[in-house]
C-alpha cells in the first residue's frame, strides 16, 4: 500500500482532476451537440411531413444516426464520470526509450488535438498487460503483432464519487488483496462487472480468438457467466464496425436468469444484445405456436421416481439429444427431399419448356445450399422465367407452323370445298391454341407447383412417429425393437396432444433449418450459451448449422448438470464433432464462495458418480457452515429465524432459502408466512428477484444465481444418493458468497454425514 498523501498521491490527484476537467468540457460540448442535433432532427421531421422528398429523408436518417452516436458517447462519459479509470500501468516498449503511462477505464478518452489517449479502454490490446502481466519483461499482442517491453508499474485506484481515496501498487501477490476486497462485497441480487479485477485465467477466456468457438468447463463460481458477458463486450469493442449488438445473442436457462444478468449489460455496453432462452428462441424461429412441456416437469418426476418406466424415459430423453438421433432425422429428411423433388417435365400447352430431370437437378444439387421450401420457391421462379422467355417464341413458332400449313392447303388442295374446310379448320385451331397458350401461360406455374402442399414443421415431426413402419426402417440398424416401440409410442402420446418436450427442440430447430430455413433477421452471428451442460449435443449442433456461425462462447459446469438425462455428460462430442476448432479451457478456481463453504461443497462433489476435480476457492475465509437440526415445524421456524438474524447482523442484503423441490418451497413459504413475520418471495421461473426479501427457491431454479447467505432446508423431501439429488444439493451449496446454514431433522437428509466433521459446525440451540 502506498503512503497516502505523499507527493505521488498528489500527482495522481492532479491527474484525476485533469481527466475530470477534460471530461467535463467534452460533456458540455456533447450536450450542446445533442441539443443541436435534436433541433435538426425535428426540422427534418417537419420537412418530411411537408414534402416527401428523399433529401429530407436522408437528412433525417443521418441526423438520427448522429444523435444516436452523440447520445451513446454522452451516456458512456456520464456513466464513468465518477470513476473515469481504475488502473494505471507504466510500460516501456523495447524499441522506445521512453516509458508510456496508460490509465484504464470502462471507456476510452482521447486528447482532441494530439489524439493521445487520456483513458484507455479495458478492452484494448494493451490492457492485457494489466490483467496478465507480472512486473518486468512482458509482451502483449496487438492486431497480430507481438509488442514486447518492460512493465515497471501496475497501480490500482480506489476512486469514490470522483475523489481519489487511495491507490495500491500491485504485483502478483498483492493483486489477491484487491480481489478479496471485491469478493467480500455484498451480493445485491444481481451480477456485476469485474473489469477491475479480472484474473489472468479469465482474461484468457475473454480475449481468446474471437473467430473461434470457445468451450469453458468452469467450476461453480469461477465467473463463467460474468466472463461470458465480458467477452461479448470485448467482441463488440473489436468488431463494432462489422457487427451490431443485435447480431449477438445470449441463451440463458430461464427468464428469471435473464433478469438477473440484465443489469450488468448496460455497464458493459452490451444491453442491446438478444437475450433469450433456447425454448423461446426456437419458438420464435419456427414462427408457429408449439406447445413445449414445462421443462422442469421431467426433472421433478425423475427426482420423485414417478415414472413406471424410468429407465426408458431417461434413455429416450438422452437419445433425443444425440447425433445418432440426428442420423434418423437425416434419413427422414432425405425421404422428404425425394418427395419434394420435382420429377415431371414442365409444359406450356403441348410445348415442353423444361425437363423434370433439369428441375430435379436444380432442386437436389444446384440449390443444395438452400432449405427445401426455399428451393421450391427458386424452382417456381425458374418456371416463371421459362414462361416469360419462351412464350413469345412458342407463339411465333406456332403461327409459323400454321402459316406453313395454310400455305400448303391454299396451294396444294385443288378441291375448293375441301380447301375451304381445311383452311377454316386450321385457322380455328390456331386461334384456339393461341388462346389456350395465353391462358395457360398465366396458370401453368401455379398448376405445376400445386403438387406440393405445404406441411408444417410439427406436421412433419408428427408424420415421423405416426408411420411406425417407416420410422422402423430409419432406425432399424440404430435402435432395438423394444427401443423403437417405446420411443414411437412415447412420442405419439405427446404429439397427439400437439406437445413436444425440450428434448425435441434440437431436432425441430434442425428440421426447421433444413426444410424452411431460419429467418435472416433472427440469425445471430455470435452466440453465448450459459449453463451449457443443460443442452444436448443435437441442440447445440442445430444452433451451429441453423445460424451458420462458429462464433460460440459455450460455458458450463458438468458438476451442475442436473439435467444430464437430457443434457451433456461430457464435452467430448462437442469438442471433437461439433466444434472441432474450439478452444477448450477449464477454470477450477471459485471466486464466489469462502473456503469453508467450498470445503463442504467439495465433500458432496466427491459423492458424484463421475470423478470430478475439486474446486479451489480463492483464499477467502468465512464462518463454518452451520447445521441446525429440528424436531418439528415450530422448531424449524425458530431456527430459521436464528439464521436470518445472523445474516442480518452481518448486514447481508440477499438471502435465499433453497429447498429440493417446488412443493417443498411452497410448504416452507406457507410455514414462514404463518409463523414468522418476515418478507418472503417464492421465486418462480418468470419472476425477478425482489430486493429485501427472503427468496425461497427450489434448488433447480437457483442454478446460476448467487446470494450473500443461503439456508438449505428439507421439510418432507430428503436428498438421496441419486445422481440428480447430489447435483441439486451441490448447486444449492455453491450459491452463497458468505454464509451457509442447513436445516434438517437428520443430518443424513442433507447428506451431511458425507461431510467431514471439521467442515461443519453443529448449532447448539
Ligand atoms: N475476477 C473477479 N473479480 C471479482 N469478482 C469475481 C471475479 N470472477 C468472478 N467473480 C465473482 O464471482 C461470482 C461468481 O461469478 P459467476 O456467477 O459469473 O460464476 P459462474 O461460474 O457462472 O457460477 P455458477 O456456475 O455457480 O453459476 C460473482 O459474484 C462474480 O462477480
Amino acid at each position: 500500500m502506498s503512503m497516502i498523501h505523499d507527493s505521488e498521491f498528489q500527482k495522481e490527484e492532479e491527474h484525476l482532476a485533469y481527466t475530470k476537467g477534460y471530461m467535463e468540457i467534452l460533456l458540455q460540448e456533447a450536450e450542446q451537440n445533442q441539443e443541436k442535433l435534436k433541433e435538426e432532427l425535428q426540422q427534418s421531421l417537419a420537412e418530411l411531413k411537408d414534402l416527401d422528398s428523399s433529401l429530407s429523408y436522408t437528412s433525417l436518417l443521418s441526423n438520427t444516426k448522429f444523435l444516436e452516436m452523440a447520445t451513446k458517447e454522452l451516456d458512456a462519459l456520464k456513466r464513468v464520470k465518477s470513476k473515469p479509470y481504475f488502473a494505471r500501468i507504466d510500460f516501456k516498449k523495447n524499441d522506445q526509450n521512453q516509458e508510456d503511462v496508460y490509465y484504464f477505464g470502462k471507456t476510452s478518452l482521447y486528447e482532441r488535438d494530439s489524439q493521445e489517449p487520456i483513458i484507455v479502454d479495458w478492452r484494448s490490446p494493451v490492457a492485457s498487460l494489466y490483467y496478465d502481466g507480472r512486473l518486468g519483461n512482458v509482451s502483449y499482442s496487438s492486431y497480430e503483432e507481438e509488442v514486447e517491453g518492460y512493465l515497471s508499474l501496475k497501480r490500482q485506484f480506489r476512486i469514490d464519487n470522483g475523489k481519489l481515496v487511495d491507490y495500491v501498487d500491485v504485483d502478483l501477490t498483492a493483486n489477491d488483496d484487491l480481489l478479496l476486497e471485491a469478493l467480500s462485497g455484498k451480493a445485491d441480487n444481481r451480477l456485476t462487472e469485474i473489469v477491475t479485477t479480472i484474473q489472468a485465467e479469465q482474461n484468457r477466456v475473454i480475449r481468446a480468438d474471437l473467430n473461434r468457438p470457445i468451450i469453458v468447463q468452469g467450476a461453480a463460481g469461477s465467473g463463467k457467466t460474468t466472463i461470458a458477458l465480458h467477452r461479448i463486450s470485448y467482441f463488440i469493442y473489436h468488431y463494432k464496425d462489422k457487427f451490431q449488438p443485435e447480431q449477438m445473442m445470449i441463451i440463458a436457462p430461464n427468464n428469471m436468469f435473464i433478469g438477473y444478468i440484465a443489469e450488468v449489460l448496460p455497464e458493459l455496453g452490451v444491453d442491446k444484445i438478444r437475450q433469450t432462452t433456447y425454448i423461446d428462441y426456437v419458438k420464435q424461429c419456427i414462427g408457429k405456436k408449439i406447445k413445449v412441456v414445462e421443462p422442469e416437469q421431467k426433472l421433478i418426476s425423475l427426482v420423485n421416481h414417478d415414472y413406471e418406466d424410468e429407465k426408458m424415459v431417461r434413455w429416450s430423453s438422452h437419445f433425443k439429444g444425440t447425433l445418432t438421433y440426428k442420423k434418423i432425422i437425416d434419413r427422414y429428411l432425405r425421404t422428404i427431399r425425394e418427395e419434394l423433388s420435382p420429377t415431371d417435365d414442365f409444359f406450356l400447352e403441348k410445348f415442353k419448356l423444361t425437363t423434370g430431370k433439369r428441375l430435379e437437378r436444380l432442386f437436389k444439387s444446384d440449390y443444395r445450399y438452400l432449405p427445401f421450401y426455399k428451393r421450391l420457391e427458386k424452382i417456381q421462379n425458374v418456371l416463371k422465367t421459362e414462361i416469360r422467355q419462351k412464350k413469345k417464341q412458342i407463339l411465333y413458332k406456332l403461327e409459323k407452323r400454321y402459316d406453313e400449313q395454310l400455305e400448303q392447303a391454299l396451294f396444294h388442295i385443288s378441291n375448293s370445298e375441301k380447301r375451304k374446310e381445311r383452311v377454316v379448320y386450321l385457322m380455328d385451331t390456331q386461334e384456339k391454341r393461341i388462346e389456350a397458350i395465353q391462358k395457360e401461360a398465366k396458370s401453368a406455374v401455379k398448376s405445376y407447383m400445386s403438387r406440393w402442399t405445404k406441411e408444417t414443421l410439427l406436421g412433419y415431426y408428427k408424420k415421423l412417429f405416426f408411420d411406425v413402419d417407416r420410422f422402423s426402417s430409419f432406425a432399424a440398424d440404430i435402435l432395438s425393437e423394444a427401443e423403437i416401440q417405446f420411443f414411437v409410442h412415447y412420442n405419439q402420446q405427446l404429439l397427439i396432444k400437439n406437445q413436444v418436450e425440450v428434448e425435441d427442440l434440437g431436432a425441430l430447430f434442425y428440421m426447421q433449418h433444413i426444410l424452411f430455413g431460419i429467418d435472416k433477421d433472427l440469425r445471430a452471428k455470435n452466440v453465448v450459451i450459459d449453463e451449457a451442460q443443460d443442452y444436448s449435443n443435437f441442440q447445440l449442433y442445430a444452433l451451429k448449422v441453423g445460424l451458420d456461425t462458429e462464433m460460440f462462447t459455450i460455458v458450463g459446469d458438468l458438476a451442475q448438470g442436473i439435467h444430464s438425462y437430457r443434457g451433456l455428460e461430457n464435452w467430448h462430442t462437442l469438442q471433437t464433432e461439433i466444434f472441432p476448432k474450439a478452444n477448450y479451457v477449464t477454470l477450477q478456481k471459485s471466486y464466489r464462495t469462502t473456503i469453508e463453504i467450498m470445503n463442504v461443497a467439495n465433500d458432496i462433489l466427491g459423492r458424484m458418480p463421475a470423478e470430478l476435480p475439486k474446486v479451489e476457492p480463492v483464499i477467502r475465509h468465512g464462518q463454518l457452515p452451520t447445521y441446525y437440526s429440528f424436531t418439528d415445524a415450530d422448531d424449524l421456524v425458530k431456527k430459521v429465524k436464528l439464521a436470518l438474524d445472523r445474516a442480518e447482523a452481518a448486514e447481508y442484503q440477499s438471502i435465499a432459502l433453497i429447498t429440493k423441490s417446488e412443493s417443498e418451497s411452497k410448504a416452507m413459504m406457507q410455514l414462514l408466512k404463518r409463523k414468522l413475520d418476515y418478507p418472503v418471495q417464492l421465486l418462480k421461473e418468470n419472476e425477478e428477484i425482489q430486493k429485501g426479501k427472503l427468496v425461497i427457491v427450489p434448488s433447480y431454479l437457483s442454478k446460476g444465481l448467487e446470494f450473500d447467505a443461503v439456508l438449505i432446508a428439507t421439510l418432507n423431501e430428503a436428498f438421496t444418493l441419486d445422481e440428480i439429488d447430489i447435483k441439486l444439493l451441490y448447486v444449492s451449496m455453491t450459491r452463497p458468497m458468505h454464509q451457509l446454514s442447513f436445516f434438517a431433522k437428520h443430518k443424513n437428509d442433507l447428506l451431511l454425514h458425507y461431510v467431514a466433521d471439521e467442515h461443519i459446525e453443529i448449532a447448539m440451540v
